[in-house]
């Protein structure tokens, strides 16, 4: 297929997935001066996109740039290539990787992660997905995340997002890619918490989903999306993320908007466990990618390897597997305990000192090692 965005003067990038995600951000980096090929897995739904700039399955209604092009040919996507943009189901990062890496291991250009799951396997971000697969420098991987609803996006609403990398400079070169009037984009060197907000928020919000569907009011979703934020913030600081990340776009404003939103994927998920259907059901009336169902499991093997509780995910698995009524997620918030707790917010000790202590530990064992960092630091 030829290309056919010879009159864009940004950056060449290829965009690798063509569902809703994939082709709003091939839009964003479009209308912000980049020549974008998207690669779509169909080839009718590559020929869609080039020839009749729409992608009506995932965006209905939206006109896309007319410098925009696509092919189903991964090699014709990378090729003359500056950037690349991954937006495929967490669950088969890893196979797509296996076609790109033969085109990209000779190249040095920046990878960005779009997407917002675990693998469900080995419980591995998609920036970790990323750098084993394409044996390639860490500091170029990036990724991108925020409270970023395609569809809004696509109408050109406006938002923001945050850029993440160990390379501030290669943050940097993505964020200017990838803005426009209506799609502001900051940085930040924390991969781990970024990818982690995204991640993490989607279990808040099939928990959300939930209580929606068993028709609960204001009240309980609020308290859901508080004691999440603390449950998200637990996690990520004790997975080595740091806690204000988790209060930025990535964690609390992305909570917000798929927490709020019919739009949400994750959200609409939840609502059907909620009205009763199991999770089979929900599966097969799913047609866009849910990635909160995958996460459940690993996260929480996660959680308890980092000693991590986490009530309100926990209790999202137990109505995934059946064991739990949808209807008694929102008594049991957080605890089955009568002691009465303190309301702990402080993210700075997020995981209730734990994290501090485990620094102390660190400290003490380096001390003692004159020295040297502790063995798995
Ligand atoms: N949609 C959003 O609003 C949004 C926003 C931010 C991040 N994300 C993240 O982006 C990622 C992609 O989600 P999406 O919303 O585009 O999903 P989607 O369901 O809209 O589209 C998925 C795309 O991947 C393709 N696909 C399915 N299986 C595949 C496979 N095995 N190999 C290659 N391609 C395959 C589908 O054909 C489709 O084009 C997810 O991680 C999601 O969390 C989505
Ligand atoms: O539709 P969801 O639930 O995958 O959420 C989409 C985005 O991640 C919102 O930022």
């Amino acid at each position: 297929m030829t290309r056919k965005n010879a009159d864009a003067r940004g950056p060449r990038v290829a965009v690798i997935g063509a569902g809703s995600w994939g082709t709003t951000f091939g839009k964003i980096l479009a209308d912000g001066g980049a020549q974008v090929t998207m690669w779509a897995r169909r080839p009718e739904q590559a020929l869609e996109i080039a020839e009749g700039k729409r992608n009506t399955k995932y965006l209905p209604g939206i006109n896309l740039p007319r410098t925009m092009t696509a092919t189903h040919e991964l090699s014709t996507a990378i090729d003359g290539a500056d950037q690349v943009y991954l937006s495929v189901p967490s669950q088969s990062l890893r196979e797509n990787l296996k076609g790109l890496r033969p085109l990209l291991e000779n190249t040095s250009m920046p990878i960005v992660s779009l997407m917002k799951g675990v693998e469900r396997a080995s419980g591995l971000r998609m920036s970790q997905v990323i750098e084993q697969e394409l044996a390639c420098d860490p500091e170029r991987i990036a990724v991108a995340s925020g409270p970023n609803l395609a569809l809004e996006i696509a109408r050109e609403q406006p938002t923001a997002a945050v850029i993440a990398s160990l390379s501030q400079e290669t943050a940097e070169t993505v964020a200017r890619a990838a803005r426009n009037s209506y799609f502001r984009t900051f940085v930040n060197t924390d991969v781990i918490g970024t990818e982690f907000g995204g991640v993490l928020k989607n279990l808040i919000a099939v928990a959300i989903g939930i209580v929606d569907g068993v028709g609960y009011g204001e009240n309980t979703k609020a308290s859901i999306i508080t004691r999440g934020l603390v449950e998200m913030t637990d996690f990520a600081v004790a997975n080595g993320a740091q806690p204000e990340t988790l209060q930025g776009l990535a964690g609390l404003g992305d909570l917000i908007a798929t927490c709020q939103s019919p739009l949400s994927r994750n959200n609409t998920a939840g609502r059907l466990l909620g009205q009763g259907y199991s999770y089979q059901d929900v599966v097969k009336q799913m047609n866009q990618t849910a990635e909160g169902l995958a996460s459940v499991a690993p996260i929480l093997q996660l959680a308890r390897e980092s000693d991590v509780h986490m009530p309100i995910v926990e209790q999202v698995k137990m109505v995934l597997d059946g064991k739990m009524n949808p209807r008694d997620i929102a008594p049991h918030l957080t605890t089955d305990d009568d002691t009465p707790q303190e309301e702990r917010t402080n993210h700075g000790q997020a995981d209730g000192g734990g994290a501090l202590r485990r620094a102390f530990q660190r400290a003490f064992h380096q001390f003692r090692n004159g020295g040297r960092s502790a063995a798995g630091d």
